[in-house]
């Protein structure tokens, strides 16, 4: 098989970092997208540039400081290209292990130079590219594996499954094959072999990159065209969908309820404290009974002060279930008050609870029905859940 010579494949590879290096530099600045993401990733880049271009251009100098600086430069365009990672995935991986890591990697590479060890900075740095390889394939993993399909995440994840593999074979190769490392030495560029994998790996992680940043970017519209700007509640339309949905599960003997709630005598909140604290009232609500909801429970707002949940019952029929879920989130908030410039400020609400009957496909009948409990709720004094009777049931 025939390669292009290796200057060639390092003249692509630097002409293609440089040109990364600028697109992410407009994501960053032209467009504001993940601009503290961006800007680790034209880091990233640009430290590879001198790293791939430098082959020969310290000639004359001694090998071990001339292969410990550009492995230098590689460990932190990792390190910057990890960081990028975290940061679009907002990943739990923490900056001080990332430092811990790295700061190691860097100081054994230090300490080869001193020693006048050529092999021993490439080794050092071999390892430790391989040890935040496979951080971040284990944080693409947990980051988005439960909200993409596996072969999704297996793509994404593969360039740097590729360069932990990589380096670690070649961190092997250095420790235990006689002549190895010096034969590196007696050329100043890598073979032709390893540039290409270097290109294929560069374009390969940038990819993967440009993957999650459209990922995000979706997750943001979604949140967008799903979401209440003020609350971060499901929008109506967004529950309306959700309610659908729960209808159709309906016949596979996966149940559900529908809590409908109102705060109580919202409009006193506004009239006698300002809009402002309306809207921290609305929040402080939100907040409070998302705490005490599972993840898969869904909060909607349907409009002004009025709330909606849909919670998924493992019992299909268990509306006593339901009842004491609402009652929770009832008694949560009458024990919280808002604190709303050094006072307390008292707040209750209404609860109607039902479950869906049979022939109901939008959920327009279950909705309606908890909506009557609410405002029976509201009729017999506020502050309490009224719980529907039990409609037909569906079928098995
Ligand atoms: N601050 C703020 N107020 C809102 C928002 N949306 C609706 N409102 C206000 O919510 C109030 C709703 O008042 P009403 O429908 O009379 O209900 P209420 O005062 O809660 O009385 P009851 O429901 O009978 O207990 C109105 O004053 C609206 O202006 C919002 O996003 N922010």
């Amino acid at each position: 098989m025939k390669f292009l010579d290796v200057p060639t494949l390092l003249q692509i590879s630097t002409a293609f970092n440089l040109m990364a290096a600028l697109a992410w530099l407009v994501l960053a600045k032209a467009f504001r997208i993940a601009p503290r993401a961006s800007w680790l990733m034209v880091a990233s880049h640009l430290a590879r540039v001198p790293h791939l271009s430098c082959g020969d251009c310290m000639v004359g100098w001694p090998a071990a400081v001339r292969l410990g600086l550009t492995e230098l430069l590689l460990l932190a365009s990792i390190v910057l290209l990890l960081l990028a990672l975290r940061r679009m995935l907002g990943s739990r991986v923490r900056p001080r292990h990332i430092a811990w890591i790295s700061g190691a990697g860097a100081v054994g590479i230090v300490a080869g130079m001193a020693s006048g060890s050529a092999i021993a900075p490439q080794g050092v740095n071999l390892l430790t590219v391989a040890v935040l390889a496979a951080l971040a394939v284990r944080e693409i993993w947990r980051g988005v594996g439960d909200r993409l399909s596996t072969g999704i995440t297996v793509c994404t994840a593969l360039p740097f499954a590729a360069l932990f593999v990589l380096s670690l074979l070649q961190a092997s190769l250095l420790i235990l094959v006689p002549g190895w490392g010096e034969r590196l030495l007696a050329n100043p560029l890598p073979g032709p072999w390893r540039a290409a994998l270097g290109l294929m790996l560069t374009v390969g992680i940038s990819l993967s990159l440009i993957a999650l940043m459209i990922w995000r970017l979706i997750m943001r519209i979604q949140h967008l065209t799903h979401r209440d700007p003020l609350t971060g509640a499901l929008n109506r339309r967004a529950f309306e969908q959700a309610l659908a949905e729960a209808q159709a599960q309906l016949a596979r003997g996966r149940g559900f309820a529908l809590i409908m709630i109102d705060i109580d005598h919202f409009k006193r909140v506004n009239d006698a404290h300002g809009h402002a604290a309306g809207d921290a009232a609305l929040l402080h609500c939100v907040a409070l009974w998302q705490a005490s909801l599972r993840e898969l429970d869904r909060l909607g707002r349907l409009g002004g002060e009025e709330f909606c949940v849909l919670l998924p019952l493992s019992s299909p029929r268990d509306q006593a279930a339901a009842a004491m879920i609402a009652e929770r989130l009832r008694a949560r908030l009458e024990a919280s008050p808002l604190r709303w410039q050094s006072q307390d400020l008292p707040l209750t609400a209404s609860f109607g609870v039902a479950l869906p009957g049979v022939g109901d496909a939008r959920g327009e009948g279950v909705l309606a029905r908890a909506d009557a409990e609410l405002y029976r709720a509201k009729a017999e004094g506020r502050n309490r859940v009224c719980v529907a009777d039990q409609p037909t049931p569906g079928p098995a």
